[in-house]
């Protein structure tokens, strides 16, 4: 890393990066800087909070816990402690993630919002810009994730709501909605965890069910439902793995159409692979709506001072809404110039391609698989660019041998 010289970058804030410049310290930022370092690769990570996994310790309600087994959510080169339970809690996978960083001496550059990012041609390298600061490189990482923005729709007549209106990424515990009557709109994995949250805070959950969605259960035969359908993928095509889910699912959850919950025509995984949209892993919430605790509703109309009208007519009161309406890619509002990402911001080249574009720009975490696609992502990428830095490398140290000659 140096102050650099190039062509009209001679400003005092201005770095040349001698390695990749990951954005973004979350999980994949992380997992591709040690797999880079592994390689002997350096690298430069820019992360727009004060801390790493910024998603898990900022965004996330105290309950959360992961729903896969922790054995598909580590990331490379380090496993997480054999102490810790098969579902750890956020606050486990946080520290797990702390002490990955700390291993591999990862030191990202915290409060470094990437504004503006843009390969210039003339010097042939990466132009990546922060407020304070702009860095150089030869190698662009995208790892700024899939869920970096809360989606929050327009509701007609939201903003005449007399109550709270949050979104769930600032949602931390029922204990705030202690006895209210909610309005939780969305139903993914989001939807169903805070309505069961808040249950059990003694409040009473209504959830907005506009779709269909698909629900399993976390488990089948004390297995989980995700290393079921990861096995039998091996074997048997997708449309057969999705049979037998949803067999053993209608078996175990019984009818959950009679419940509001309609199921897509597409089954869960081949959804989960065309759309990214993730089928609810039940970890209580059904038992809660088959008991009437958590309340189904349909799409809502509007919204009105004091509650909401829905599109079936009915109406009720409310003393506050949460959005569980998901995430979104940022990506498309600071990397220019380039036509790899989609205008939703997630890579044209579906998996498991999507993780190189043209002149040095890599993308780990954009798989809709989960840790395990970053994990796939980063062991590619660090391959990649070692096999470049080594050539430079042999390059540079060539010259300078013949020059001392
Ligand atoms: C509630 C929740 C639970 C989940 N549970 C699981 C699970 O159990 N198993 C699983 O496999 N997956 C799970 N996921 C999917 C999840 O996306 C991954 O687990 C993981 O967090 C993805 O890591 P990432 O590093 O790609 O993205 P993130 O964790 O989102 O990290 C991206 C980082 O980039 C930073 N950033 C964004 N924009 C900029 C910018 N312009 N400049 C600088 N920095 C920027 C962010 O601040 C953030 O720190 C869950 C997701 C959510 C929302
Ligand atoms: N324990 C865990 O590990 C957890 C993991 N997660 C993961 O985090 C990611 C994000 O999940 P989540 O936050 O649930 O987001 P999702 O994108 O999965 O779900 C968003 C929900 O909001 C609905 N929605 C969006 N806009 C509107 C609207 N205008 N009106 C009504 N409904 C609307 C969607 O319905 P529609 O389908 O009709 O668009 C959908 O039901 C997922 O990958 C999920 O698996 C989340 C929570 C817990
Ligand atoms: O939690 C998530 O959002 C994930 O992306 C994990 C995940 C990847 N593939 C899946 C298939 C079914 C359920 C969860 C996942």
């Amino acid at each position: 890393m140096g102050s650099c010289n190039v062509e009209d970058g001679n400003q005092p804030n201005c770095l040349w990066i001698d390695g990749p410049i990951i954005v973004g310290a979350g999980p994949s930022g992380l997992a591709v800087s040690a797999c880079l370092k592994e390689n002997g690769v350096s690298s430069v990570i820019l992360e727009r909070n004060d801390c790493i996994a910024s998603l898990w310790q900022l965004k996330t309600y105290d309950c959360l816990k992961l729903h896969l087994p922790k054995k598909f959510c580590e990331i490379p080169l380090l496993g997480f402690p054999e102490d810790f339970p098969k579902y750890p809690t956020k606050h486990q996978f946080i520290s797990y993630l702390e002490s990955y960083a700390k291993h591999f001496s990862i030191k990202p550059k915290f409060k470094q919002i990437v504004e503006n990012a843009e390969f210039d041609h003339v010097i042939g390298a990466w132009r990546v810009k922060t407020e304070d600061c702009e860095y150089i490189s030869k190698w662009l990482i995208v790892a700024t994730g899939e869920n970096a923005e809360a989606v929050v729709p327009e509701i007609q007549g939201i903003e005449k709501f007399h109550g709270r209106v949050v979104h769930t990424s600032s949602y931390k515990s029922g204990f705030d909605f202690k006895n209210q009557r909610v309005l939780v709109v969305g139903c993914g994995n989001s939807g169903m965890e805070v309505s069961l949250d808040l249950c059990r805070h003694n409040a009473t959950p209504h959830m907005v069910v506009r779709n269909t969605v698909h629900i399993l259960p976390r488990e089948m035969f004390g297995i989980s439902t995700f290393e079921i359908a990861m096995t039998l993928l091996k074997w048997i095509p997708v449309r057969l793995v999705d049979k037998f889910l949803l067999m053993v699912a209608n078996f175990t959850l019984g009818n959950t159409e009679r419940l509001g919950l309609r199921r897509p025509k597409t089954g869960p995984i081949e959804l989960k692979n065309a759309t990214g949209k993730t089928p609810v892993l039940d970890v209580g919430a059904l038992s809660l709506i088959k008991a009437g605790k958590i309340k189904v509703m349909e799409g809502v109309r509007e919204i009105s001072r004091k509650g909401a009208k829905f599109m079936d007519g009915q109406e009720r009161e409310f003393d506050s809404i949460i959005l569980a309406t998901g995430y979104k890619s940022n990506v498309p509002t600071w990397l220019k110039g380039c036509d790899f990402f989609t205008k939703e911001g997630m890579p044209r080249t579906p998996f498991p391609n999507g993780w190189k574009g043209e002149n040095g720009l890599y993308t780990v975490g954009f798989t809709r698989r989960g840790l395990l696609g970053t994990n796939s992502d980063a062991l590619y990428i660090a391959r990649d660019i070692a096999d470049q830095w080594r050539l430079i490398k042999g390059s540079k140290k060539h010259l300078q041998q013949s020059q001392e000659k």
